[in-house]
């Protein structure tokens, strides 16, 4: 059906790592959208009835950042700049846009200005203030006599403009109106589209079950066999329950791999839930070939798996060999080569973060990490046409429901996501301790953080991980907090913490600390900024004792929240491993990533003393993780939102 562009919104991608949600959301009110590139030529935009410009990683005063097509801030069109496109509207119109001082990674209050209030901010709860989701570095540090700031945060920075000209209605935001964390986006929205720009809300949503189908049969004709990649997930039992109803059970083989870094137990009992919803699931063990396995990056061949140390190292060579093992086991079968299709669960996030061309209108995405259903080897079959992805438009919330619509049991419904690469990418490997090349700044920005609540104190620890910050990927350090401990009492310890002061400095450290991306609280007694123990680390890769020792404290974690009916409660719950030993030869640590989330691509850690975390939990968790036969040096629980950090720790 050829485009309206007279009711539809042009969505301009500028790189984010949300383009697709805005999409989504503006859908949601009833208005059609469509993504193009940012640079689509005017004459093309100016059919449209309203413009938003998404986020980006880049710097809208870098040279090579990407640019829209001149004149944009010219076209006689409604335009809403989000993010980067706010500061290249404010760029455009003459502000001092830089990076500032302050970062900003995480839900914070804004103050709207008032006399007469930004039509955006009509019908707010309050008419002076909302909670907003943040992610940049860069910032408009003054504005020019052509705009106008209608809010700003409690520092002052500036959070919304207004072009002054009433010839013009353009609007720009530094916050992302799009994800649930800013609880009154959707009205933002609204306001931009109805009030604003008078979009008709026209667009009714297709049943995805339906496009879902006809998207299968269009791809797999004739007689040709699905070969479908079944984790256990959601987002597999999905994909595979429509390839099933798309096709017949005679043209679908469901197969599940244990790669070896699997939770404990967990292929045994995948095959048998699988099989009481009536999908016969093959499993391959597979853990001696991805150990050993390499792969080429970019003509050069990277592995074995099990001595790698780079994130991203480990991420393709997994990928590439889950591919591998699938075309041993299509020949296996006796499946012609040319006429076999492959289906996997992969969901829009996915695409998004492995920065994939499918997703991406403008190629300008940040590579935030590489998932294991988008490497190279996938690609190269995709291009063939052999992929077969009907959920590749959807969030994690949006499968869940179409997975609910095909009656699946909402006890494999709403279970935790695990990913792919399991635990695999749950291990933090290294072979020395990561050191900040500007660590005497760390350390004062720490002190200062610190000073007026001696209780507390915060450190540098010796590992980096990765996160996303400003639609850009960082991998930076972990700082740890430390606060009062009731010797022998970890319940009395757990209760003793001023969770709400942890959780602030968790938010503040980030906005000066450069560099940091992650902060997690560390039970046990305080070490001091620049004490030795907090400099060594356990050289750790992906060998069988570690792997086993990150299984049994995954295991004794699950089984504490599965009995406190936390499981469906908390969206996700990565138990992690990292090779910090605080002078303990031969320890590592464990770390509880408690996330809150529902479209997985922005959450919050679950505040401990809430009924999603309460106290004795933790406690509990803390003194089972203390009480294995091989115990970490420390048990830490993650402060971090996403962004700054990301769900997974790598
Ligand atoms: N161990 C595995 N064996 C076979 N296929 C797998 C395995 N792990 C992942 N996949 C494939 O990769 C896809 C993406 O993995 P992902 O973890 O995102 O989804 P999921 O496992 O189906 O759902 P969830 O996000 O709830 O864990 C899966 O849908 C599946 O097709
Ligand atoms: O199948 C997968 N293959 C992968 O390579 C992968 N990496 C991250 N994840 C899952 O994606 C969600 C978002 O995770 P992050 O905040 O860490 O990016 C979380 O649910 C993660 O568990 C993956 N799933
Ligand atoms: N999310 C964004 O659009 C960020 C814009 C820019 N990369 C910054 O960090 O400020
Ligand atoms: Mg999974």
């Amino acid at each position: 059906m050829a485009t309206d562009e007279s009711a539809t919104v042009a969505i301009l991608d500028a790189g984010s790592q949300f383009s697709k949600v805005i999409d989504r959301r503006v859908r949601e009110l009833a208005v059609h959208s469509e993504i193009l590139p940012l640079d689509t030529p005017l004459d093309v935009l100016a059919k449209y009835k309203a413009l938003i410009v998404s986020g980006g990683p880049g710097s809208v005063y870098d040279a090579a950042a990407p640019q829209a097509a001149d004149g944009l801030f010219d076209l006689d069109v409604p335009l809403l700049g989000i993010c980067y496109g706010m500061q290249m509207m404010a760029m455009h119109y003459g502000c001092r846009v830089e990076a500032g001082e302050v970062r900003q990674d995480g839900v914070f209050a804004i103050q709207l200005a008032s006399e007469p209030i930004c039509p955006l901010f009509a019908d707010l709860a309050s008419a002076e203030t909302t909670e907003v989701l943040l992610t940049h570095g860069d910032s408009v540090l003054e504005v020019s006599e052509d705009v106008r700031s209608v809010a700003a945060t409690d520092e002052g920075i500036v959070a919304a403009i207004e072009v002054r000209d009433a010839n013009k209605a353009q609007f720009g935001l530094q916050f992302h109106p799009e994800v649930d964390l800013s609880v009154e986006g959707m009205t933002i929205l609204r306001n931009f589209l109805f009030a604003v720009a008078g979009v008709p809300a026209t667009y009714t949503l297709t049943s995805r079950k339906e496009m879902a189908i006809e998207y299968i049969r269009g791809m797999v004709s004739g007689d040709d066999k699905v070969l479908v990649l079944v984790s256990g997930g959601v987002d597999s039992s999905v994909c595979a329950t429509l390839v099933n109803e798309a096709l017949g059970p005679e043209r679908v083989v469901c197969i599940h791999v244990d790669n070896g870094f699997m939770r404990k137990g967990e292929s045994t009992q995948v095959a048998a839930a699988l099989r009481a919803v009536g999908l016969e699931l093959d499993v391959i063990e597979g853990a001696e070939t991805f150990y050993n396995a390499h792969t080429e990056v970019d003509g050069v061949s990277v592995g074995p798996l099990n001595e790698l140390v780079n994130p991203e190292a480990k991420r393709k060579v997994i990928g590439d060999t889950f591919m591998r093992i699938t075309n041993t086991k299509a020949a296996e079968l006796g499946l012609d080569p040319n006429a076999v299709f492959l289906a996997q669960g992969t969901l829009r996030p996915d695409l998004i973060e492995s920065a994939s061309k499918l997703a991406n209108a403008s190629a300008t995405a940040s590579v935030i990490k590489t998932h294991h259903n988008d490497t190279a080897l996938v690609r190269l079959l995709r291009d063939a046409g052999r992929v077969v992805e009907p959920l590749q438009e959807y969030h994690k919330d949006e499968v869940r429901q179409l997975g609910l619509e095909l009656g699946l049991p909402e006890h494999l419904i709403s279970r935790q996501p695990f990913p792919g690469p399991g635990l695999a990418i749950r291990i933090l490997c290294a072979h020395s301790a990561f050191v900040p090349p500007n660590a005497a700044a760390i350390a004062e920005v720490l002190a200062g953080a610190t000073a007026e609540t001696p209780d507390y104190s915060a450190a540098v620890l010796p590992v980096a991980s990765v996160g996303v910050q400003g639609d850009g990927r960082t991998y930076a350090s972990l700082v740890g907090l430390f606060g009062p401990v009731v010797a022998d009492d970890t319940l009395a310890t757990v209760d003793a913490i001023d969770w709400r002061h942890v959780f602030d400095l968790a938010k503040s450290i980030p906005k000066r600390a450069r560099g940091v991306n992650r902060v997690a609280y560390v039970f046990g007694e305080r070490v001091a900024n620049g004490d030795a123990a907090l400099a060594t680390i356990t050289p750790t890769l992906l060998t069988p004792d570690v792997i086993a020792s990150l299984q049994e404290a995954d295991a004794v974690v699950n089984a504490i929240l599965g009995d406190a009916g936390l499981l469906t409660k908390l969206s996700q719950v990565p138990v992690i491993l990292f090779p910090a030993n605080f002078g303990v030869d031969g320890a590592r640590c464990i770390c509880i990533r408690t996330m809150v989330t529902n479209d997985f691509m922005t959450g919050v850690p679950a505040l401990p003393g809430t009924e999603l975390m309460p106290k004795a939990v933790l406690a509990a968790i803390v003194d089972a993780l203390l009480a294995l036969p091989n115990p970490p040096a420390r048990v830490v629980y993650d402060c971090t939102s996403k962004p700054p950090g990301t769900t997974e720790w790598e």
